[in-house]
């Protein structure tokens, strides 16, 4: 036997050591899991019998509130330790599976002993020894393994730095609890078993990366300084796989502080959300809270308004005829992003604060009640150094006050006494009885006619006052709708022209006069109805996460830091891929400006995963920021291929061909430039292989085949992918380059380019020795 085989059999040894401990506790776990549940489902099922209810008088009353608090706490602790002991059991049965994948050997300066440490996706401790038989990946000793190849290497502990050698670096694949690969590694986390990783077909799931994460990656994951963590890193560099690791982490080092709930991450799309929905509790957490801004936008506005979404907005960008009128939206929308038109809603507020806040007129009973000018002059004759929204709350408990006095005088009117009469006789006996509760009668019907008709009047009015008051409550007499629209009339931009800024106004009050919001609109609109009727901020979410972070306008990120005043955010993006080139895209540099510099932390991550070394070669020229290098990982495969086609016909029975000789792959992407040319080609093609259209309402990601938008296959990958025709007519405008290199950098392993007529100077200008031409 040679060395290595020596070490793998010791090494096999050791894991079924472990793996029988682990076996046993598994079973211990199972047992007491099971007892603890059987004894929630009783005290759940007797819960009453336990408590003692006497409501006699108020010292019984107490007494039994006492006592049902004391059994709902002992019942919420037995849940909360039962919650505990099903993460610890399903954690094992992952352990017991795979119970590592590495192993280091660290020598402590000072100590004599070098100590073996097993790292795995949860520690395991010995139960009659109490030594770490394995080590949580993110524990600090765990550090090691990603920072530092072998020599002197130091990690930081709870009580101080810890300075030695590392000795050994090993790494394994097991399965089913055996050795399938081991490699012994000297640089910082060895190429072979990355290979190996990368390698692979794609899945419908993304995957953890522990095993392998690298060491920038490792400093993005740990990092712990600022209040923004900005990461600009290139497509496939592993950003969304390093935000998910890190929430992994920040869930164990805070784990007695911070819980899942408390971490929102805002992903791109909702497909996006289900395609990384397993990662967490494949590393034994739970996930975080998922959604899109999109879907905060709906929520917000969505009673009011018929909101644009971004896609829509994009599709339109796409397909609209290239005349003054798309010219005009591009640079509304380039505006709307910006500081600027936050900076004038700024102004804009100060000037609203001493006058031209719009109201409407509140009515009752299709009568005028308090005329908008009445709310205005109350408004206007408060105190002008109180805010605007403490001025709004003080205006609505005024109104609520004066509605009080409303209802004292309708009630002598005639409508009231009709209405009365027409009362059903449900509506009689559910008066009757209402007032009976309150002892107010003590027979069985109204004993005195004037009484009877003044308690019935009193309810009929305040039946009907109910939607006034209601309105009130939700300020639904500032006319949110005027005071958005009168911004246009009243404001001069600085940078943009006269006559641009007039036109500007018209289109935009003209979609809000018919109740539609277009999407560089909706941010703006909320940020301005916030301040007014006051931010409603979220202020239990401890971390924020926003990736694909070059699609959000400064504007929003300002608004998101409104929005989340206790948050610290993680925000990752790659200027590359910012298709929205219409927006006032100006890097993930934009971000500096919104916390101080001494709290934002940057980490750029260069070197590519995802694709091929010839696809990344490939892809990287294609762009013409050349400020970063971008580092293709050495794994080795196909040049892309570029295919002259002479009609769509052609190009589709290509796609056909192309299809049948390709192996056996999970996941084949053809990628169309708009939702309009992906429906034309799933018409063309269905009928010849099966195939899925993805659309913007797609939740799930499906394998197999599927037809989809460039831009709705942001932060997915497939193993193949095919651009559907990448003519010079199709990718023409210098704008749609970055929509071009997100395409193609979705490839895992093999990228065909298909087109007809004239190619896209985009593929043109690459060396054409990194592509083969068909
Ligand atoms: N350290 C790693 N070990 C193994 N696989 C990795 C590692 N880093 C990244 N990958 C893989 O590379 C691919 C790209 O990762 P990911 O999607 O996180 O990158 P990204 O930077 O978010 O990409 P994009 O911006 O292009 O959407 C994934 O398949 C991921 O599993």
């Amino acid at each position: 036997m040679d060395q290595f085989e020596i070490d793998l059999t010791e090494e096999q040894a050791r894991i079924n050591s472990v793996i029988k401990k682990m076996k046993q506790n598994l079973s211990e776990l199972r047992a007491q899991a099971s007892s603890m549940k059987t004894d929630i489902v009783s005290i759940r099922k007797n819960f009453w019998e336990d408590v003692t209810v006497n409501l006699d008088d108020a010292v019984e009353a107490g007494e039994t509130a006492t006592s049902i608090k004391q059994q709902a706490e002992f019942l919420a602790e037995k849940e909360h330790r039962h919650k505990h002991l099903d993460r610890d059991f399903k954690n094992l049965t992952r352990l017991v599976e795979s119970p590592y994948f590495a192993r280091i050997d660290f020598k402590e300066d000072g100590d004599d002993e070098v100590e073996s440490i097993y790292l795995g996706i949860a520690s395991y401790i010995d139960q009659n020894t109490d030594e770490f038989l394995v080590y949580d990946w993110r524990a600090p000793i765990s550090s090691l393994y990603y920072d530092y190849s072998l020599g002197s290497a130091h990690f930081t502990a709870p009580g101080g730095c810890i300075s030695g050698e590392l000795k050994l670096k090993r790494q394994f694949i097991i399965k089913n609890g055996f050795i399938k690969a081991m490699f012994d590694t000297g640089v910082t986390i060895g190429d072979e078993l990355l290979q190996e990783v990368l390698g692979k077909q794609s899945d419908s799931q993304m995957k953890s990366i522990v095993a392998t994460i690298q060491q920038e990656q490792n400093k993005v994951i740990r990092n712990e300084k600022g209040k923004l963590l900005i990461v600009q890193g290139t497509a496939g560099s592993g950003k969304t796989s390093a935000a998910l690791q890190r929430v992994a982490y920040l869930l164990y080092k805070y784990r007695d502080s911070l819980e899942a709930e408390e971490i929102l991450l805002f992903s791109p799309n909702t497909m996006f959300n289900s395609y990384i929905r397993n990662v967490l509790p494949e590393l034994g957490e739970e996930n975080m809270q998922q959604t899109t801004f999109q879907n905060y936008l709906q929520h917000s506005l969505g009673n009011e308004f018929e909101v644009e979404d971004l896609f829509t907005q994009m599709e339109y960008m796409l397909t609209a005829k290239n005349d003054e009128s798309l010219l005009l939206r591009k640079k509304a929308t380039k505006y709307k992003s910006s500081f600027e038109y936050m900076e004038m809603i700024e102004d804009y507020l100060k000037y609203l604060s001493k006058q031209g806040l719009i109201f409407n007129d509140i009515l009752f009973r299709g009568e005028i009640l308090f005329k908008s000018e009445e709310i205005y002059s109350y408004f206007y004759s408060l105190d002008s150094a109180i805010t605007i929204t403490n001025r709004i709350k003080l205006l609505e408990e005024w109104l609520l006050d004066e509605i009080k006095k409303v209802e004292k005088r309708e009630r002598v009117k005639q409508w009231v006494e009709e209405e009365i009469q027409f009362l059903s006789k449900d509506e009689y006996q559910f008066y009757f009885e209402k007032l009976s509760k309150q002892k107010r009668f003590s027979q069985e019907t109204f004993d005195d006619y004037d009484r009877e008709q003044e308690l019935l009047s009193k309810y009929v009015v305040k039946r009907n006052l109910v939607a006034v008051k209601k309105g009130i409550k939700s300020y639904s007499f500032i006319n949110m709708k005027a005071i958005y629209q009168q911004l246009f009339e009243l404001s001069q931009s600085k940078t943009l022209e006269k006559n641009d800024w007039k036109r500007i106004g018209e289109y935009t009050v003209a979609e809000i006069e018919e109740g539609k919001i277009p999407y560089e609109d909706a941010t703006p609109f909320l940020y301005l109805k916030e301040k007014i009727e006051g931010f409603k901020v979220n202020t239990t979410v401890k971390y924020v996460f926003i990736d694909e972070a070059q699609d959000y306008s400064a504007f929003q990120f300002s608004f998101l830091k409104h929005l989340f005043p206790n948050a610290k955010f993680t925000v990752l993006g790659d200027s590359n891929q910012a298709i929205y080139a219409h927006q006032s895209y100006t890097g993930l540099g934009a971000l500096s400006q919104l916390f101080e510099e001494e709290k934002t932390e940057k980490i750029e991550l260069n070197r590519s995963y995802r694709s091929t070394f010839e696809i990344v070669n490939f892809t990287s020229e294609m762009l013409v920021n050349k400020d970063t290098e971008i580092i293709p990982f050495n794994r080795q495969g196909q040049k892309p291929v570029v295919i002259k086609k002479q009609s769509i016909d052609d190009i589709i029975n290509g796609i056909i061909e192309k299809i049948n000789l390709l192996p056996e792959y999970k996941s084949i992407a053809i990628i169309c430039k708009t939702a309009e040319e992906s429906n034309t080609v799933y018409e063309l093609l269905k009928g010849f292989i099966d195939v899925h259209l993805v659309d913007k309402r797609s939740n799930e990601f499906d394998k197999g085949i599927v037809i989809i938008p460039a831009y709705l296959a942001k932060g997915i990958e497939f193993d193949a992918v095919i651009i559907f025709n990448a003519s010079n007519t199709a990718y023409e405008a210098e704008s749609l380059r970055n929509l071009f290199y997100t395409a193609c950098t979705r490839a895992m392993h093999e990228l065909s380019i298909f087109y007809e007529g004239e190619l896209t100077s985009f593929v043109k200008d690459v060396s054409r020795d990194l592509y083969i031409e068909e």
